[in-house]
């Protein structure tokens, strides 16, 4: 699918997805995990992070891609799991078409599965997660990203004027 399907960016920044992932994991505190599985590669920091709080020292991987940055493909799984996720955490950034988390809810069917941003697509698709966004909105993640340089703003008005 073409990247022209996304007319907004949401940005997420490290301290933003820090307190979103702990806001989650206030929901989830209270159930009893065997060990998590991160869908790789934006299931990992969002499962280490929810590993830590909710003392969880076990974690697995499914390794699977579908997107060359906003260009979505074929899915390739190049990693599954020898369970069918009961008692498992499944952990994923974000759902968008769901086409990801349908085939890994194929391969898991019984585990709990969240993400930290959902688009409405994908939303049924997992069983919680914090942040629903439009499905029209890339979002921006903090590993994706870096510190960058930015014109005073009368300077970049001033070259408005001039063009
Ligand atoms: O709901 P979908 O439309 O399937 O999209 C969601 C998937 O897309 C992204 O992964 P991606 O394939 O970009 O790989 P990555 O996690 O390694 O960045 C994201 O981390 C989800 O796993
Ligand atoms: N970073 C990022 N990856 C995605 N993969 C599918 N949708 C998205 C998105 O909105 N942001
Ligand atoms: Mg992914």
């Amino acid at each position: 699918m073409s990247a022209n399907r996304y007319q907004q960016h949401f940005t997420v920044s490290w301290d933003q997805l820090h307190r979103d992932v702990r806001a989650l994991c206030h929901q989830l505190v209270e159930r009893d995990f065997k060990g998590i599985v991160a869908i790789t590669r934006g299931g990992l920091i969002p499962a280490a992070l929810i590993a830590r709080e909710l003392n969880v020292r076990l974690i697995d991987t499914v390794c699977i891609k579908s997107y060359e940055h906003k260009e979505q493909g074929g899915l390739d799984v190049m990693k599954g799991v020898d369970h069918d996720g009961e008692g498992w955490l499944l952990v994923d950034d974000l759902v968008d078409t769901g086409k990801t988390a349908r085939k890994v809810r194929e391969m898991l069917p019984k585990a709990h599965f969240v993400t930290v941003y959902a688009k409405p697509e994908g939303r049924p698709l997992v069983d919680q997660c914090l942040t629903e966004v439009a499905q029209d909105c890339w979002i921006q993640f903090p590993w994706d990203m870096g510190i960058a340089y930015v014109q005073p703003l009368v300077e970049q008005v001033r070259k408005g004027d001039d063009a």
